[in-house]
């Protein structure tokens, strides 16, 4: 049977506030009984109301500790994507660095220092055995302070420029060009005989020889000298490189527009 605690509750109040049972006997036990089950009430309520107020704050505290988590998160991933690009704009400084300190600005040539290095590998790496070996030319352009006196220094940096792509155009397939100082170049051909570095270097020549630039409705023509030196077991870069020098200041005094192979 199904107790209906309501109604129940309700008739012992009733007995309870009726004065002719007061005397009865059970009356006192039945007052007992129930300040014991008033007070077993109270005090589930307490426990009901402290759990709640319990779960409360620890939803309160779980709620706080996530938020407080989602912004260290938040936060972090900020600095991370700090960082790369920090990085990232390193690297790419880095690069800058590099390239700047390796090519010369004005031609985007190879720089002194660039194909030195490029020699200096060449050197170390070349093979003695095979029939054709490491060939070095000096280029230098003729009267280039002609140039410059009668055009202005502007169109000498635009003659530079232009003949260098020039020659880069017909080298690079063989070897490597770079701007060795001022109006001169070194060219590197890491396996060529003499034959096929004077019939190269006569076509390097011939280019530039038949180029007429014009700037401002005015041609400009100019020639180059070129010493070639070809390397020899005894050699070193330095005696490679004087070799390559001495034969150019030779086409310079043999009257320019020419080679001359070091010997
Ligand atoms: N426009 C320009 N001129 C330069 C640059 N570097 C060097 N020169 C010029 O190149 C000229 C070299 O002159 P010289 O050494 O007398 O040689 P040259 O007139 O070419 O005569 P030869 O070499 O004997 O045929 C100088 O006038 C330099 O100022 C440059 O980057 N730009």
């Amino acid at each position: 049977m199904k107790i209906n605690f309501s109604e129940l509750e309700k008739e012992i109040q009733t007995i309870l506030n009726t004065p002719q049972y007061n005397d009865h006997p059970a009356s006192r036990a039945l007052r007992q009984l129930w300040e014991v089950n008033q007070e077993q009430w109270n005090r589930m309520d307490r426990l009901t109301r402290l759990s709640d107020s319990y779960q409360d704050m620890m939803m309160r505290r779980e709620k706080s500790l996530s938020e407080r988590f989602d912004k260290h998160l938040r936060q972090l991933e900020k600095i991370t994507r700090i960082s790369d690009r920090y990085q990232r704009n390193l690297r790419q400084l880095n690069l800058e660095l590099e390239r700047t300190s390796l090519i010369d600005p004005l031609t985007e040539l190879p720089n002194r220092r660039f194909i030195m290095k490029r020699l200096s590998y060449a050197v170390e790496h070349r093979d003695d055995a095979l029939s054709e070996g490491l060939v070095v030319a000096m280029i230098d352009i003729d009267y280039f302070k002609k140039v410059n006196d009668q055009f202005g220094h502007q169109v000498g940096d635009d003659v530079l420029v232009s003949l260098g792509k020039l020659m880069n155009d017909i080298i690079h397939h063989y070897g490597s060009l770079g701007r060795w100082g001022g109006e001169e170049f070194l060219v590197i051909l890491p396996q060529h005989s003499q034959e096929k570095a004077i019939a190269l270097m006569e076509k390097v020549r011939d280019g530039v020889a038949s180029y007429h630039l014009s700037i401002d409705h005015k041609s400009v023509s100019t020639s180059i000298s070129v010493g070639i030196s070809c390397f020899r077991a005894e050699d070193s870069m330095d005696t490679l490189l004087s070799r390559a020098d001495d034969a150019l200041y030779l086409a310079k005094s043999k009257g320019r527009n020419c080679l001359i192979v070091g010997s």
